[in-house]
């Protein structure tokens, strides 16, 4: 893992040495030779871990005060010290005040290296648990093997190495964020911080705040914001045109100079970010009534892509909803259940607006009702009114209107509607719905022919299996 770290030393020979061996090891180091020179290395970008030496010749504050003023500001921050031969007490009060571990001088080049290696890896596992926690739930894995998701999981594929921004388009709740990641997964960042800003979620003011941080003067705690916290990995910037206007031009000039300044700040902080951005609004519209900045969006749509809805890979809600069951099963200790083929189909023509999100959450509040017995088998009378309503019957009124029909009119609307609706469902192939509805495949054909439904009806894009 290649980290951005700081030395600080009074000794130049040391400086260097750390560094020849550090840099070799395929790091960039930033050297300082006292404590303000260090401090203000570490506010023109905070690194990945800091090397202190503790006894600073020359220097207003000495390494053990050194390392107080970095915790108390970046508590994560990794710090490893160089102590004196024979100082192992002042070793130990490093330790208790937050110090990873100490070198004793004089070293050997293995240790440091192990040492360092052992720094950054256990801050970076401390990062992987807090992400993990936050998003216990979330899933970096796409499940589905409908063309529509096998499109997008090329193209993932492709454009993952590059280091180009990326403009996810899609439905809320389709998978964008699950996309976002699975680029940052398989790009040379994926070692380093995925950082998700959500602009939709917060008021516009506190957008900036998040964004770029804020800096006090006069050295009081101080927020890291996302961009620097996302300094050699990627930045998720969920809903981007929820951003107010006035922060998307401070966001396209960070996009021109790869620098930004905090709030409250006067110096430029720079940093190698990855953004990935994401929307599920009509951008054109946005852009021709000017709350979207056209400059901006040409920036972040470096290369566009596209995450389908629900609705336009049916075929891929069978296994999502195995994976959802046995996914919640794991993470929140819910009996696993068996859904029945009858929910199956329900839950498959059902229309989704809120897509995969929306499955998901019926999935467990499903398996929250089925209570404490696994053999509880779910079946369609359990789903929710709502899932299923849109099913066949709306047609020309709903079924307040088929009540005021004799039978025989009723009963060929019905089936009309029904039959269109599962022929929908399995995409178009009528020996799939045949097997389902449990017809012959030729009475299937008599029966829809029959009912005066045309190949044209059975859906544009469908295939007459
Ligand atoms: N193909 C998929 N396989 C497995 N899980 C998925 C898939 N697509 C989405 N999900 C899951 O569905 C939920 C919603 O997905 P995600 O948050 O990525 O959607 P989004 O498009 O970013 O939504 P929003 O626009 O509201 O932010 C998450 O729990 C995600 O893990």
């Amino acid at each position: 893992m290649a980290a951005d770290i700081l030395i600080v030393d009074d000794e130049a020979d040391i400086r260097e040495l750390v560094s020849g061996i550090l840099e070799d090891e395929g790091h960039r180091t930033r050297l300082a030779r006292d404590s303000d020179e260090a401090l203000r290395i570490i506010e023109e970008r905070r690194p990945q871990l800091v090397i202190l030496d503790i006894w600073l010749q020359g220097s207003r504050l000495d390494g053990l005060e050194v390392l107080s003023v970095i915790k108390r500001t970046y508590p994560e921050l990794p710090v490893v010290i160089i102590s004196g031969h024979g100082n192992v007490e002042t070793a130990v009060t490093a330790i208790k005040r937050g110090a990873y571990d100490y070198i004793e001088k004089p070293f050997k080049a293995d240790r440091l290296v192990l040492v360092t290696l052992r720094a950054l890896e256990a801050s970076s596992l401390k990062r992987e648990v807090r992400e993990l926690k936050e998003r216990s739930t979330v899933s970096a894995e796409m499940i589905g093997k409908s063309p529509a998701i096998n499109q997008l999981k090329g193209a993932i594929d492709r454009l993952a190495p590059t280091n180009s921004r990326i403009l996810i388009r899609g439905a809320s709740g389709a998978g964008k964020e699950l996309a976002a990641r699975l680029l940052h997964q398989k790009s040379h960042r994926a070692d380093g911080p995925f950082i998700v800003l959500n602009a939709a979620s917060m008021a516009p003011d506190r957008v900036e705040e998040e964004l770029f941080g804020t800096e006090d003067r006069s050295g009081g705690p101080r927020k890291v914001g996302a961009l620097e916290e996302a300094h050699g990995g990627t930045l998720y910037i969920d809903e981007v045109a929820d951003m107010p206007i006035e922060t998307q031009g401070k966001v396209l000039r960070v996009l021109v100079e790869q620098k930004f300044q905090r709030i409250g700040g006067a110096q430029k902080v720079s940093v190698d970010v990855r953004i990935v951005s994401s929307t599920s609004r009509d951008l054109e519209r946005d852009m021709s009534e000017g709350r979207f900045r056209e400059d901006l969006y040409h920036r972040l749509n470096v290369v566009p892509l596209r995450v389908p809805g629900l609705p336009e890979r049916r075929e891929d809600i069978p296994d999502l909803i195995q994976y959802f069951v046995s996914q919640l099963a794991h993470a929140s200790g819910l009996a696993p259940r068996r859904i029945g083929e009858d929910a199956i189909a329900v839950l498959q023509a059902h229309d989704w607006p809120g897509n995969v999100r929306e499955l998901r959450n019926n999935i467990e509040r499903l398996m929250i009702l089925a209570g404490g017995d696994p053999s509880t088998v779910i079946t369609a009378d359990m789903l929710p009114d709502e899932i299923g309503s849109n099913v066949p019957l709306p047609v020309n009124g709903g079924a307040e209107h088929l009540m005021s029909l004799p039978l025989r009119e009723a009963r060929e609307i019905f089936e009309r509607e029904y039959l269109l609706a599962q022929i929908n469902r399995f995409g178009g192939n009528i020996s799939r719905t045949a097997e389902f509805v449990g017809m012959e495949r030729s009475a299937l054909h008599r029966k829809l022919r029959a009912l005066g439904v045309s190949s044209d009806q059975r859906g544009s894009e469908l295939k007459i299996g």
